[in-house]
């Protein structure tokens, strides 16, 4: 595993209201991001940096309360409800074949997925509810913050990059369908990130329109190479940035022109003066998800007599049914 990382930056500074030329620059570079990669580290996208340290401090709050507590709100059995808690162990992602140690840990009847996540979403969603009271304003905020992101520049600079209208995508993200999970990945004695008897999450894609990221300082994320498929690359915090990855919803979409990239976290490399136990990581996925109820045809500009549409149209929902409900 190569230890330098190699993955695009794009500086959303100047997007301002997506008219610039500036804007068509930033716009571009995300589209050859998403393209080439599938991963990108952003920079200014006016999330508050105070915003996102109180977000990670909430965070360990939360994972440091006593189990019963946290089991007050628990995740409900449903695949399409993302609220609550869910304890080690819960979710296994579905992709864990690719990786043949974890493979092996599965059929020895073991469950390598060492976490525990807090889902959250739409405050406003009449169907699912977020919980414990005080933290909730915090998330709330925070949930919105990333959705700014996501509805103002993210979402705009993507389709300015694909020659689509400005607000292609956004039409699409109306009804506010995206889910914020905390994540915890308790510390363990590093023997048992070796033997493959624990690892963190097991490499997967994910299954939405695309994610941004927020990662700790501890390491361990990693992203399959782009032109090495099977060999992953290190994808190192760097503080202020925040990542975004495209999901299979789009990669569907745009006909595979953007690409839903494998990812996977194991335990960080060793330190030196290592006590012998791995530390705990913390990360914060949003992932941002389509209006259930609109069906998607193959993007403008992903197909034609060369690159045939591969893919009958959806309608959103379903798509994410199918995939949430094989994880669960
Ligand atoms: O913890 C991380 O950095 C990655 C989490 C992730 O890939 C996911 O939850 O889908
Ligand atoms: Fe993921």
């Amino acid at each position: 595993m190569a230890g330098t990382p190699s993955l695009p930056t794009i500086d959303f500074a100047e997007f301002g209201d997506g008219r610039s030329t500036e804007a068509r620059v930033i716009g571009q570079k995300l589209f050859a991001a998403c393209r080439d990669v599938g991963f990108a580290y952003l920079t200014n996208t006016s999330i508050p940096q105070d915003q996102i340290d109180g977000m990670f401090d909430w965070s360990a709050k939360l994972f440091a309360l006593p189990m019963e507590i946290k089991m007050k709100a628990p995740h409900p059995p449903e695949g399409w409800k993302h609220r609550g808690y869910s304890g080690i162990g819960r979710e296994q992602v579905s992709q864990l074949v690719f990786d043949p140690d974890e493979l092996k840990a599965i059929r020895t009847g073991k469950f390598p997925d060492f976490k525990e996540s807090f889902d959250l979403g739409n405050d406003q969603a009449s169907t699912q509810q977020n919980d414990f009271p005080h933290f909730r304003a915090y998330t709330v905020n925070f949930y919105n913050a990333c959705r700014e992101f996501q509805m103002s520049k993210l979402l705009p600079a993507l389709a300015i990059g694909m020659d689509l209208p400005n607000d292609f995508f956004h039409r699409h993200h109306e009804n506010n369908e995206n889910q914020l999970r905390l994540l915890h990945y308790p510390e363990a004695p590093t023997s048992v990130f070796e033997s493959g008897e624990k690892g963190r999450i097991g490499a997967h894609t994910d299954f939405g329109t695309a994610t941004l990221l927020f990662q700790d300082d501890c390491g361990g994320l990693e992203v399959e190479s782009p032109s090495k498929p099977g060999e992953f690359m290190s994808v190192p915090p760097v503080s202020g940035t925040v990542l975004v990855n495209i999901g299979d919803f789009l990669m569907r979409w745009s006909n595979d022109t953007l690409k839903s990239t494998l990812h996977r976290v194991r335990a960080p490399p060793k330190r030196v003066n290592d006590s012998g136990m791995t530390m705990e990581r913390f990360s914060i996925p949003y992932f941002m998800g389509a209006d259930a109820e609109k069906t998607i045809e193959c993007l403008p500009g992903c197909f034609g007599p060369d690159k045939p549409k591969k893919y009958e149209p959806i309608n959103a929902g379903q798509y994410l049914d199918m995939r949430l409900n094989a994880t669960y």
